[in-house]
């Protein structure tokens, strides 16, 4: 059993259908819920939180059931929702510990865990400002202390990386990672951006017009390519040289920036392409295997995993 279980679950709102018969696990851990503007992952979140009854299909969510158990799925799991819902006039240690005790803890304990979730998060010398004032970064570190506040068993971020320049969305997903991994919360995290999770996330669930088109382990997506990139040591075009010299002996190979990729149609290849660069008189700095990247993977027609 995952931390979220999913049977034909279904969402019809009067014009659209929003999840269609989907059936899903999520497992402990991180998971990316992955999928494009209006697939259905924000409907998901909320009713996997209780907060919109399905009109088919059912849940669990912790082994509970959130459209008959809510408020007790609700004590177990934290929310960041998508939208900036955040009060402009109150500050975030305010907020953060009116949420603490709002999820019952004592205002002692609501206090110190404030104060450490707000240090986590980096929001630490900010944590007495209004919040209107805060950037996107600050607003959106905010909305995710609230969620762990009550140290919540599973965490549901939708789209945590919303509206962030490329630094404050590798700050996010630092952030994300230590979440999971070090405090052993379970993550599921929203994005409509196929490349970016690749590195945070350990599962990964696509959906597409609220029908699951695959879930499975990120490296099972990203599996190796069976090709390798060499990177030699030498002056200006050795790159090139080393690459004629593999064509040469009938081994596929291109140049990739100033590297060279080769298919590794046979594992003697690689002693060939050591040798080559040795009879070239060159340095051999790397061989490295490559990965599909996760976009690569969804390009694919069916979202399939290239050949
Ligand atoms: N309250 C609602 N009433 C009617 N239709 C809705 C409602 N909420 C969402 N929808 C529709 O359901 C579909 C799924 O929306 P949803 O917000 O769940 O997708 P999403 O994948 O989270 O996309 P986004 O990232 O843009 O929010 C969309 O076609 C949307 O227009």
């Amino acid at each position: 059993m995952g931390v979220v279980d999913t049977q034909h679950l279904t969402k019809q709102y009067p014009r659209v259908r929003a999840l269609d018969d989907l059936t899903l696990s999520i497992p402990e851990g991180i998971t990316g819920i992955v999928g494009v503007n209006g697939a259905g992952k924000s409907t998901l979140i909320k009713v996997l939180l209780g907060l919109l009854k399905p009109t088919g299909g059912s849940a669990r969510v912790l082994g509970m059931d959130p459209a008959t158990q809510g408020a007790q799925v609700r004590e177990l799991v934290g929310y960041m929702p998508e939208h900036d819902v955040l009060p402009a006039d109150v500050s975030a240690a305010e907020f953060v510990m009116h949420m603490a005790m709002m999820s019952g803890l004592p205002r002692n304990a609501a206090r110190e865990r404030t104060s450490d979730v707000l240090r986590h998060v980096g929001l630490a010398e900010e944590r007495h400002r209004a919040m209107g004032g805060y950037s996107t970064g600050m607003k959106q570190r905010a909305k995710l202390a609230q969620a762990i506040v009550h140290s919540p068993q599973l965490v549901l971020l939708d789209e945590p990386t919303n509206g962030l320049d490329p630094r404050a969305r590798d700050e996010m997903l630092d952030l994300i990672g230590r979440i999971g991994h070090d405090f052993g919360i379970s993550v599921a995290v929203t994005s409509h951006l196929l490349g970016e999770l690749e590195r945070t996330v350990d599962y990964v669930v696509v959906i597409d017009a609220g029908r699951l088109l695959r879930a499975s382990p990120t490296t099972d997506l990203t599996h190796t390519t069976g090709n390798v990139l060499v990177e030699v040591l030498g002056p200006p075009g050795s790159d090139q040289l080393v690459g004629q010299a593999l064509v040469d002996r009938g081994i596929p190979a291109w140049p990739v920036g100033d590297r060279i990729e080769v298919r590794l149609e046979r594992p003697e290849t690689l002693d060939v392409i050591r040798d080559v660069v040795v009879a070239q008189g060159l340095g051999l700095v790397r061989i490295q295997e490559v990965h599909h990247s996760l976009e690569e993977v969804f390009q694919q027609p069916t979202g399939g995993v290239p050949a």
